[in-house]
């Protein structure tokens, strides 16, 4: 079983581990000519994952040609740029297996809409759930859903890239794995904010709920499974990154909450918080939907820079409603 990863952040290189560690041949691509040289010669990511020992057997490479004979392909860049480095792939016919959560500014297209608008041949699988890549990289138990519509190819994949630490959940909902991965991103930010203006614990546990309740509307809206949502990839992830300081989402937020601009925060990033590019695009296609999603209109303002005294007290000042609504 060869396995190809697109992708040498963290994520991709935590993947690429548990198949290594799984026996099977891992070809990794990267952009940076320097995680490429660490990773060959030190077997070690020391841009991205610094600190883990990894198996010598990854092989790095810049060049995506090197990618053409796989029997799966992990997609672990950006989701802003899953589109670009997709069409300079050699795929044609190979599985591709969707790792990143967010949704694509300007046509508001999940990952795997992307994916399929590229390459319409290869069949599409998404991988999301609770996932710090450190845990796993690490070979604590992780668990994942591992959606694909067709079930046989879903159940297949869901076996290869599963290892006696990580496993994964097969499912057929692939809007429901990608939307619950994109939305718990902004409501993270939304619980940092909660942190850093010191709102309380009472505070956060009420916008993982309610936020809960807007990823559902949402996801409903766009024919997710309330299943999907409330499963690994939607309230298992949300509930990991709106508690710790280790979702890079959450920290953003953190900073936001403290009073710090968005631009100051992410100016000096090389590392990827979701969020800040998903919000303003799942505000459109919330609103586009007629679906309310205060919470996120609210980290939207949040990141746009609007004051966070004003941001909360407009939250508070919403006319009361049934749970339900
Ligand atoms: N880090 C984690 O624990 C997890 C991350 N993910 C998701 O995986 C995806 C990748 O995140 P990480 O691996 O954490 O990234 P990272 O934050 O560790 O590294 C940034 C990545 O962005 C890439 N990049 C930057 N500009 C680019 C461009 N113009 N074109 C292509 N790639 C570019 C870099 O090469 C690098 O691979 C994201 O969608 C993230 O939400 C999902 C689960 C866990
Ligand atoms: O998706 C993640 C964990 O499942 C990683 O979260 P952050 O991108 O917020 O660090």
């Amino acid at each position: 079983m060869k396995i190809g990863v697109i992708g040498g952040g963290a994520w991709g290189t935590a993947l690429a581990q548990v198949a290594a560690h799984e026996g099977r041949d891992v070809i990794l691509w990267a952009r940076e000519t320097a995680v490429v040289a660490s990773i060959n010669a030190h077997h070690e990511n020391a841009l991205f994952l610094a600190g883990v020992a990894l198996s010598p057997t990854i092989r790095a490479t810049e060049d995506l040609a090197a990618l053409a004979d796989m029997d799966a392909i992990l997609v672990v860049a950006p989701a802003q740029h899953v589109g670009s480095v997709l069409a300079a792939s050699p795929i044609g016919r190979i599985p591709l297996v969707l790792c990143a959560k967010g949704i694509e500014a300007g046509s508001k297209r999940l990952v795997g809409e992307v994916a399929r608008a590229v390459h319409p041949n290869a069949p599409i699988a998404v991988l999301s759930g609770p996932t710090f890549a450190y845990e796993v990289a690490a070979g604590l138990p992780t668990a994942v859903t591992l959606a694909c519509e067709d079930a046989d190819l879903g159940e297949r994949l869901a076996a290869r890239l599963a290892a006696r630490h990580f496993r994964t959940y097969a499912s057929t909902d692939v809007a429901g794995a990608e939307i619950g991965g994109a939305v718990k991103n902004v409501l993270a930010i939304g619980c940092g904010v909660v942190e850093g203006a010191g709102l309380g614990q009472n505070a956060r546990a009420a916008l993982i709920a309610r936020g809960f309740a807007e990823m559902t509307r949402f996801g409903l809206a766009r024919g997710a499974r309330a299943e999907t949502l409330a499963g690994l990839s939607g309230l298992g992830d949300l509930v990991l990154t709106c508690s710790s300081t280790s979702s890079r989402n959450f920290s953003l937020g953190v900073g936001l909450g403290r009073g710090d601009s968005a631009a100051a925060l992410l100016s000096d990033r090389r590392t990827v918080a979701e969020g800040a590019f998903t919000a303003p695009v799942l505000r459109e296609a919330a609103r586009d939907a007629g679906v309310d999603m205060p919470i996120t209109e609210a980290v939207c303002r949040l990141l746009e820079g609007a004051p966070v005294g004003d941001v909360i007290g407009d939250l508070l000042a919403r006319p009361l409603k049934g749970e339900a609504g």
